[in-house]
């Protein structure tokens, strides 16, 4: 996800130093001729090693940068779908000096991700990515190999399988009550004036994280290596909002690996620090935790798991592993129920609707997790929610490692797949009126409404997002009782703000919306 979106980060080649700028203005007018020529070379190869197969629809592009410059805009899931619309739901593009090959819909998608998985098992990171995941050094970003198959097998075991979050209940019952009592405070105190949702639950969300991953919600730590005490909105800060920014940087680069000689210090700089910050506070905190847990205070968390049953570890590696919890329980679960509350707040009817299912199912009692499976709308609220914002719109990049063929075209080895979620989930041949928010489209009684795989935004195959069960259950019962205890209604031009910026589909301008509390 962070790849692709980084290649659209143009502000890169426009802060490329001066030199390095005319050398590749001169480069580019001479590789013009040579990469035409690779280009059909590319083709003609495409067509002699898979002769029965046709060629892959190619986007047009320009030599040398290829594609780069059509995809200047930072939401290349939106562009790609656009381009599906003339090229088809199967198409190639050039990014610099690499081929990527772009899935539209689910049928490729799922053939990328099940059928032909093992040819396409390998992970393609961008140079910020490769720091900041220490090369590939966890569970998301590894390739399908044994350290991959392991740590998986350590994160489901102690924080994500069904029998390790019943373990965390406790963790996801302070958010939700926490959560619903920032909202009241608010409302006590300024009744009239809109509140920032993203306020109260960001840091609800980054405190359950810290618990799952480190025994408990750190109020500050001293960092040892920088010398200095952290408050909790500095760690935040170090170990997530830093990162999420850092992982769409782009390095020109890795566009141009034959341009690698010539240095680009700043880019390096940057997100060295960032690693660096972010190692030294990981550090801290497991030096502390550490020493908690082995005065003999009870924690129920990974970084206690890890000391006693992954002792082949390095320290640096289980940072690493430990950060990953705290990342992933972070983002994409707010970016989910921020937008389910915009559509809520925007559209009355639906949330009376979804108000009434819980009203019926709840009465007076407060929602919680056991009841999830009575609430059919709450479900498809949630998935139509995934459904129209795919949290993470584009697949991080696989690279094929072997010839193989998808949609019925020759896919040669050494090219890059992008799965495009997002074109997926807009596809008009599986949705109709995909634009439209509209819950009801899940609400086939025949069909298990927990179900998560009703749209790609989990992915698919091996590597299905192994955190959905939790996303499920802090975002459906964050929603269910946020619209049970107020009634939502967005502020005045909040309609307008649909933008979204990152890696993940966050809203750029966090909703805000009036709150009048339900008897
Ligand atoms: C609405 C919320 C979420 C969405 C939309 C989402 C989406 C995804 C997607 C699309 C993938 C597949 C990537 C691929 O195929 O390469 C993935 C993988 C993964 N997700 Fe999530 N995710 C969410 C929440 C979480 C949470 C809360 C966690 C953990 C705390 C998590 C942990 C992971 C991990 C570890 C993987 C890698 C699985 C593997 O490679 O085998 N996710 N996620």
């Amino acid at each position: 996800m962070a790849l692709m979106d980084a290649i659209m980060d143009l502000q890169a080649l426009q802060a490329m130093p001066v030199g390095a700028a005319i050398a590749i203005g001169c480069l580019a007018v001479a590789l013009g001729g040579l990469s035409l020529w690779l280009i059909r070379g590319y083709t003609n190869d495409q067509q002699k090693r898979g002769s029965n197969l046709p060629p892959l629809p190619e986007v047009p592009g320009l030599p040398v940068i290829g594609n780069l410059l059509q995809l200047k805009e930072k939401k290349p899931h939106m562009t790609f779908t656009k381009w599906a619309k003339t090229y088809g739901p199967i198409y190639s593009i050039r990014t610099g000096s690499s081929t990527v090959i772009v899935l539209n819909n689910n049928e490729v998608a799922k053939e990328a991700m099940v059928t032909r998985f093992s040819s396409i098992s390998t992970r393609k990171l961008s140079k910020a990515l490769k720091i900041l995941t220490y090369d590939k050094c966890m569970v998301a970003t590894s390739d399908y190999d044994d350290f991959h198959k392991m740590v998986k097998r350590h994160v489901l075991t102690n924080v994500l399988s069904p029998n390790a979050q019943k373990r965390h209940r406790c963790h996801r019952d302070t958010l939700i009550a926490n959560t619903s009592k920032g909202l009241h405070v608010h409302v006590e105190e300024h009744p009239l004036q809109a509140v920032n949702f993203r306020n109260i639950f960001e840091p609800e969300l980054f405190g359950l994280a810290m618990k799952e991953a480190v025994g408990s919600d750190v109020e500050y730590v001293y960092a040892e290596e920088l010398g200095t005490s952290l408050s909790r909105h500095e760690i935040f800060k170090v170990l997530v909002k830093d990162p999420m920014e850092g992982a769409i940087d782009v390095d020109w680069r890795d566009f141009f690996p034959f341009l690698k000689w010539i240095p680009n210090k700043t880019f390096e700089m940057k997100i060295k620090q960032m690693d660096m910050r972010r190692q030294a506070v990981m550090k801290a905190l497991i030096k502390e935790q550490s020493k908690r847990l082995s005065s003999g205070e009870e924690m129920n968390c990974y970084l206690d798991y890890l000391l006693s049953e992954a002792k082949n570890l390095s320290e640096k590696q289980m940072a690493m592993l430990l950060w990953e919890v705290i990342i992933e329980t972070s983002d994409t679960t707010l970016v989910t129920t921020e937008w389910a509350m915009y559509e809520l707040a925007k559209n009355p009817k639906l949330q009376d609707r979804l108000y009434e299912e819980i009203r019926r199912v709840c009465g007076s009692d407060k929602i919680t997790e056991e009841k999830l499976c009575q609430l059919p709308y709450l479900s498809a609220v949630f998935h139509e929610t995934l459904r129209k914002y795919s949290p993470v719109p584009v697949i991080p990049l696989r690279y094929v490692h072997e010839d193989t063929e998808l949609g019925g075209y020759y896919v040669p080895a050494g090219s890059e797949i992008a799965i495009n979620i997002y074109g997926c989930n807009m596809d008009e041949k599986h949705w109709e009126n995909p634009e439209e928010w509209n819950p009801e489209r899940f609400l086939d009684e025949t069909k298990d409404h927990m179900d998560l795989h009703k749209t790609m935004a989990f992915g698919g195959g091996k590597r299905m997002c192994v955190g959905s069960l939790q996303a499920m259950l802090i975002s459906c019962t964050a929603i269910g009782r946020v619209v049970q205890e107020f009634e939502w209604r967005l502020n005045d031009g909040e309609e307008e703000n649909v933008d979204i910026v990152g890696l993940t589909t966050q809203k750029l301008h966090p909703m805000l919306a009036i709150l009048k509390p339900r008897n």
